[in-house]
Parts: C-alpha cells; structure tokens; sequence
C-alpha cells in the first residue's frame, strides 16, 4: 500500500483476524491505544449494514435483495481507539448493532459481496489515512482487505472457552446456547464463497484459550515492535 502524505514514516498496518471471542476487540483497541495507532473494528461496519437492512425491512433471505440496496446507507467508524464510534446516516448505532437480532442476521447480509465491495473500500480507505498506522480486526483483514499488512494476527481459542467469554458479557445467557450460535456464525463465515474468515498463509496464530487478555495484548504489542525495528 502506498503511504499518504499525511502519514508519519513508520505508519503501520496491523491485520487481526479471527472467529468470535476470540480477543480481538479487546486486543486490537489496546494494541492501538499503546502504539498511538488507529482502531477499526470491521464488524461493526457488517453489523452498520445489517441493521440498516433490518430498520428498512430488507429481506435479508434474498440475496438479490440486499445487492440492490447495499450502496444506500453512509457508513462512518470513528477510528480513535479510546472513543471508537459507529454512525449509519449519522445516526449513533453503537448500541443498536450489538442486538440478538443483529448478531443473528449479519452473516447473511455480509456474505453478499455487493456488501463486501462496498465496506471493504471503506476500510481501505481508513487505513490508507491512519497517520501513524491501524490495527484493523476482522475476518477476511489478512487475506483480502490489506493483504500487505506489515503484520497479520490470526486469534483462535476453543468454543468452550469462546461460549463462556461471552456469556459472561450476556448476562444470565445460556452457555450452550451460546456456544451453539457461536459455531454456528463460525461456520457461516467460514464457507462463504466471498472471503471467508481465513487465516492468511503469512499470518502468526495465537491460540488465547490460556491466555490472560494481557498476555495476549503484551503478544501482539511485542511482535509490532519487533516489526517495526526490522523495516
Ligand atoms: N484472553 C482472554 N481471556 C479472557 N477473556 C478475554 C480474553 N480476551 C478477550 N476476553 C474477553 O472476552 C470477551 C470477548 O472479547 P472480544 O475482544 O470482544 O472478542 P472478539 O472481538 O474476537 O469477538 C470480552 O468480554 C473480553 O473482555
Ligand atoms: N471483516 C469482517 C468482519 C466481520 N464480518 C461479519 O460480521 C459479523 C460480526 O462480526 P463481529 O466482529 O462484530 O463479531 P463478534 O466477534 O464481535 O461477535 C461476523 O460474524 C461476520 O459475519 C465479516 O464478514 N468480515
């Protein structure tokens, strides 16, 4: 990727990738925060466009349908990884994409790659004017949308693990139930034809099950500076 001129001499681009709850978020805003580099958060853009589609009553079962509408909502991420922030047509979405709803719909509405084309040019677009660099986390980061990060993360743990991290965020959630519908979006991403979630051939996996989030962002901080002495 070319440098803007905006950006400092050592910007740097970070890609983490993983299924969910695996630490991204939480690993990807602390990195950021401790580097002064900027955070996106790309399933908040899938879970942006889903509500949208859900708000305007889009039958999110047909394909076609959601591919005609794909290019309407503006969607706007604040990248500052202490006040991340959300906007579909400058609206606040921040709470809104977190529902069971939400959550339920967005691998269909995001494995339509009219979908895909659009919020992966915005990401691209973000990345390219972070001034000091950006750790952006997703699915598809490593392989499809920067696929010439300085650096790619590939976060996995065991759905066990997964299930009691977040039932622990959804309080009084079942944790069967939640590991079931955790598999379930994992293997819905996975077998999309349009950039599935994936590891990159070049990307270092880290297995969190053990691991303290610290553990992991000390990880991943350490592997940029690493990068960083090398260029
Ligand atoms: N290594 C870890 N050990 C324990 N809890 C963790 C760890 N990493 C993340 N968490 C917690 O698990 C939950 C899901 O983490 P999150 O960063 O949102 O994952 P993802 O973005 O991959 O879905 C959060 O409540 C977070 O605090
Ligand atoms: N780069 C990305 C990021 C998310 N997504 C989609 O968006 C959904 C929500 O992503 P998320 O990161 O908010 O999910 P959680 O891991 O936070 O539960 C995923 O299940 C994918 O369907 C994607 O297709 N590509």
């Amino acid at each position: 990727m070319e440098n803007g001129a905006a950006r400092t001499a050592q910007a740097v681009i970070v890609a983490i990738d993983g299924p969910s709850g695996t630490g991204k978020s939480s690993t990807s805003k602390a990195v950021a925060a401790k580097l002064g580099l900027s955070y996106l958060d790309t399933g908040a853009q899938y879970r942006a466009i889903t509500w949208w589609m859900v708000s305007n009553d889009i039958d999110i079962t047909d394909p076609s349908a959601i591919a005609a509408v794909a290019g309407k909502p503006e969607i706007v991420s604040g990248t500052d990884p202490a006040e991340p922030t959300i906007t579909v047509d400058g609206t606040d979405v921040a709470g809104p994409i977190r529902t069971q709803e939400v959550t339920s719909k967005v691998s269909a509405v995001s494995a339509v790659p009219e979908v895909r084309a659009r919020i992966t040019e915005l990401q691209r677009a973000l990345a390219a004017s972070a001034p000091a660099g950006i750790v952006v986390e997703g699915r598809d980061i490593g392989t499809t949308v920067l696929p010439d990060a300085d650096l790619k993360i590939f976060l996995t743990a065991s759905p066990e693990a997964r299930a009691a991290r977040r039932s622990g965020e959804l309080k009084g959630a079942d944790i069967n139930a939640t590991r079931e519908a955790l598999v379930k979006r994992d293997a819905a991403d996975s077998s999309r034809k349009t950039s599935p979630l994936a590891k990159a051939d070049d990307a270092v996996e880290v297995d969190t099950s053990d691991l303290t989030l610290q553990q992991v962002i000390e990880c991943v901080v350490t592997l940029v500076e690493e990068k960083r002495a090398a260029a």
